[in-house]
């Protein structure tokens, strides 16, 4: 009789990770992240990331509540709706307080126009939510905590002793050792899934996962270049 197949020790969480290295390196290397680590972004490109970022997060929000709703582990449902709500309450207070400093009212906020890409982002997440089986749902919401925590982790190592740095508060919320918890918690719940899952299903999270992190490089790419619908020149100003 043939040796049974080894099985695979390699979790979910690490292999997807190992997939989207290169795209991570460009995530790290991108000069959205590369000026915010130096304090030299431009105001004009760190206010359109927060405005499209306020719009992202109300739209991540619902995607957790609905995980919240669909799961079947009561401590999962307590972790996604603990998170929809750090979502709105504590990022909610990041974005709001940088855009008083720079004299930017609700009604200013209100007036920009959802970009292309978090549009597609946003509305990727929530038919997500909606249509897809829950593990699937559960790793394309991974890359949102994960990529910021790495992301933010090494430009805390960047910029470690610049007290004045113009964006400390944003780069502190996510190397904050409480939001790595939340991390370890979220690839837990994939990777347990994942054990489970058949392989259809396996191999369609490691999809959504990939995907979500390719928009999470889009985000920062359509801040950098100030993001626009080319359509916009024909319509006509709402009266
Ligand atoms: C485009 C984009 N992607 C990820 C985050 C980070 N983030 C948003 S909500 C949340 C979990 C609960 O707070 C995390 C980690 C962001 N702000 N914007």
């Amino acid at each position: 009789m043939p040796e049974a197949e080894p099985r695979t020790t390699e979790s979910f969480c690490d292999a997807a990770w190992a997939r989207t290295a290169a795209l991570l390196d460009a995530i790290h290397g991108h000069p959205f992240n590369t000026a915010l680590g130096e304090g030299t972004l431009s105001r004009d490109r760190f206010v359109f990331y927060l405005v499209q970022d306020g719009r992202y997060l109300a739209a991540y929000a619902k995607t957790l509540a609905t995980a919240a709703a669909r799961a079947t582990d009561p401590a999962d449902a307590m972790f996604f709706a603990q998170s929809a709500h750090t979502a709105l309450a504590v990022e909610r207070a990041l974005h709001t307080g940088y855009l008083d400093g720079f004299g930017m009212g609700a009604e200013d906020v209100a007036a920009v126009a959802t970009s292309p890409t978090c549009l597609a982002y946003a509305s990727y997440l929530q038919a997500t939510a909606l249509t897809a089986p829950f593990p699937v749902l559960v790793a394309a919401v991974l890359p949102c905590f994960w990529v910021y925590q790495d992301v933010g982790t090494a430009l805390l190592e960047r910029t470690a002793g610049l007290d004045d740095h113009p964006y400390r508060t944003w780069i502190s919320t996510y190397s904050d050792p409480a939001f790595a918890a939340s991390v370890t918690q979220v690839r837990r719940i994939a990777d347990r899934l994942a054990a489970t899952a058949d392989p259809e299903t396996r191999r369609s999270m490691t999809e959504a996962f990939c995907r979500a992190t390719e928009y999470e490089w889009m985000f920062w790419d359509s801040a950098w270049r100030l993001e626009t619908w080319p359509t916009g020149q024909w319509l006509t100003t709402a009266g």
